[in-house]
């Protein structure tokens, strides 16, 4: 086999490989996120590649560039083979027209260089390098437009997050001036959870109730009951079974819209409970054999709901509070803006990195740093990992935990450290920033950490689980709801497209 030898700064060598034609290799050992190499780029347009590049072997050498360019990588950066476990990633220098190679973990001098060309080869793969030695590194894909199952998530430019949000002019004038709703950078979601019910036909019947879990705050089953109820035919038997009820199991949260009393005629009905099971009564009283009808399971939120209501058991009117959005200061807005441009800042350097370029940003609270004392930032990195669970939101979550774990409470009495338990994963009152919409899976995990509020830059329509396919805090029977906002200025879509549904809050 013909070796020719060919070195850049870095020390590489091309060398001819059974099956693949020339190949990269390193000379020598090689650290972990060393520029190995830095091709310039030779740039096609559009037409002229269409016309012409694309018939010829050029196109087994060329990347997408930006605005339909192709390119071409002079020196070495035409001839890294492709890798399904690379050791090299690149990134797009669009600013220099130019291709940085990194080695994406330690090299051993003579192991050839590779890089991730994608899913859609043009040929039959050979020789992949051994798994010991290999990195769980994926770089982006050139040529990448297949559907990637995540809103195409993988071809999302380097450049989207590079920019800096420089348009700050809400930032000037005093400090502690409340802006108006329709001047911040963000617009809130409002979550609509309850119906009027104004229509016979809308007003929703039966008790859900949850059967007791105790390793489970959230995902406990949920069944749907009518309420058993008894005629008390001796009026002055009524105070005497209300006091009974009160002391009973039968007494739930789930019943409290609900009036205890019907009254009919001569006829009172007590409202017992959602058992399963008829209720067992007192023996020394004289009442009918229970029974079960179906119950208005929300108060009412108007007169004519409540008439309705009513007509199948007396319900509580409880007319909906406004929703009051919290009131934002200037320098409130300043530590929101801080945390978005950290974020940006963090995803361009993700995304030349080679995974997808999604980060989640949790800083110091605004309000009480007793909740948190530091910020924290991570990255998806279900590409490197080859893990599909390692998404930024959650990644961030363990962040928190794992600082939490560590962060000593109090000492004990023998002199060690006591560390808190269980609940390292909460984010109560705090506010989570990240790129792109968070999935349902995400949005569920922020849900059960009790986030405060999310902001996002990049809505996810079809994955989305804060108002793209789902919307999780709108969601009945969930334990916590958390407020959604969407940084303007990210996403040119109209808010329809972005959110199909409209929800609406009660704060
Ligand atoms: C960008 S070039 C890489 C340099 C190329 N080997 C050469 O000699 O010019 C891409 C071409 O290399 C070959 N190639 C790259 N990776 C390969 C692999 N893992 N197995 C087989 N052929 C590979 C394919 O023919 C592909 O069209």
């Amino acid at each position: 086999m013909a070796t020719t030898t060919i070195l850049n700064r870095e020390q590489c060598y091309v060398k001819e490989i059974r099956g693949k034609g020339r190949g990269v290799f390193a000379s020598r050992a090689i650290p972990a996120q060393t520029i190995i190499e830095t091709s310039p780029v030779l740039l096609f347009a559009k037409d002229e590649y269409e016309r012409h590049g694309r018939h010829t072997l050029l196109d087994h050498y060329t990347f997408n560039w930006r605005d339909g360019h192709m390119a071409l990588a002079l020196g070495l950066g035409s001839l890294f083979n492709h890798s399904e476990r690379p050791n090299v990633s690149y990134s797009l220098d669009i600013a220099r027209d130019c291709i940085v190679y990194t080695s994406a973990r330690a090299i051993c001098a003579d192991e050839e260089l590779c890089i991730f060309y994608g899913h859609n080869l043009w040929f039959g793969p050979v020789d992949v390098p051994n798994e010991s030695n290999s990195s769980r590194f994926v770089p982006e894909a050139p040529k990448q437009t297949m559907p990637d199952g995540w809103d195409y998530l993988t071809n999302i430019q380097e450049d989207f997050c590079s920019a800096l949000d420089h348009s700050n002019s809400f930032l000037s004038g005093s400090m502690d001036d409340v802006i108006n709703e329709d001047e911040l950078p963000f617009s809130r979601k409002k979550l609509s959870l309850d119906k009027e019910e104004e229509e016979i036909g809308d007003i929703e019947l039966g008790i859900t109730v949850t059967a007791r879990c105790h390793f489970s705050l959230l995902l406990t089953p949920s069944y749907i009951v009518q309420a058993w109820v008894v005629d008390i035919p001796v009026q002055k038997h009524i105070a005497s079974m209300l006091k009974w009820l009160k002391c009973s199991e039968l007494d739930i949260e789930a019943l409290s819209h609900l009036k205890r009393i019907r009254r009919q005629g001569e006829t009172s009905t007590l409202l017992l409970g959602v058992t399963l099971q008829p209720p067992i009564l007192p023996s020394d009283v004289a009442l009918g054999i229970p029974y079960q009808l179906p119950v208005p399971c929300n108060p009412a939120l108007t007169q004519t709901s409540l008439h309705l209501k009513n007509t199948f058991w007396p319900t509580v009117l409880a007319p909906r509070r406004k929703w009051e959005p919290e009131k934002w200061t200037r320098r409130k807005l300043k530590w929101a803006h801080d945390a978005v441009n950290a974020l940006k800042k963090e995803c361009h350097e993700v995304a030349s990195s080679g995974e997808l370029p999604i980060v989640a940003y949790v800083p110091k609270p605004y309000d009480d740093e007793n909740d948190l004392s530091q910020s924290f930032i991570a990255h998806d990195t279900r590409t490197s990992t080859r893990h599909p669970l390692r998404h930024a939101a959650l990644n961030v979550i363990r962040k928190v935990a794992d600082f939490r774990v560590t962060e000593p409470t109090s000492p004990r009495e023998d002199g060690s450290v006591q560390t808190q338990n269980g609940t390292q994963y909460l984010l109560t009152g705090l506010t989570l920033f990240i790129t792109h919409e968070p999935c349902i899976m995400c949005s569920m995990a922020l849900l059960h950490s009790r986030v405060k509020e999310v902001f996002y830059l990049y809505p996810m329509p079809k994955t989305g689980g804060c108002g793209g396919a789902a919307c999780i805090p709108a969601l009945k029977g969930v334990n916590h709801r958390f407020t959604i906002a969407v940084w303007k200025g990210e996403c040119d879509a109209g808010e329809d497209d972005i959110f199909p549904l409209a929800f609406e809050i009660d704060a």
